[in-house]
């Protein structure tokens, strides 16, 4: 089911705590949040945790994904194996802004080793108030969805 105002957020040990603020902050912004986790400071394996927010978004349950880790690169990389996700990393509000406008980005990944809480909330508002351009912009997404084969 299509949802246009859910957010599945999911991370890594190393952005539990980063995780968590980003989730206060977009609830408290009219987002419903889906967060599957991980709860515990455990070790565990990035790869996971980012097919799963993925296969949330590429199936149309939720409408954008954040995910993090401690670079935001593993995570992401993880993310973008799956058809029809578009996860940008982003360490600036200017590129978070683009990656919609331009990119048409459907993840978000940011690095908690990275950034600190005040940046990555601007980041993550950038990222969900940018609205995709389309244009000469759309033929270039559909270039990259025929990448996927
Ligand atoms: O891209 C990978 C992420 O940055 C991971 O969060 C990181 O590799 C985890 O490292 P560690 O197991 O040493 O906490």
């Amino acid at each position: 089911m299509k949802s246009s105002n859910r957010i599945v957020l999911s991370s890594d040990h190393a952005a539990i705590q980063l995780r968590q603020a980003i989730a206060s902050h977009i609830a408290a912004c009219g987002w419903v949040v889906v967060d599957i986790g991980p709860t515990t400071p455990e070790s565990t394996h990035y790869p996971k945790h980012g097919e799963a927010a993925a296969r949330l978004v590429a199936s149309g349950d939720c409408r954008f994904g954040i995910i993090l880790c401690g670079t935001g690169q593993g995570i992401m990389m993880a993310a973008n194996k799956v058809a029809g996700i578009r996860c940008g990393i982003c360490a600036d509000t200017f590129s978070a802004r683009m990656i919609r406008q331009h990119n048409d980005a459907n993840m978000l990944s940011i690095g908690a080793r990275v950034v600190g809480e005040g940046l990555a909330l601007d980041i993550v508002d950038a990222f969900l108030t940018a609205k995709f351009e389309g244009g000469r912009h759309a033929m270039r997404v559909e270039m990259i969805a025929a990448l996927e084969g």
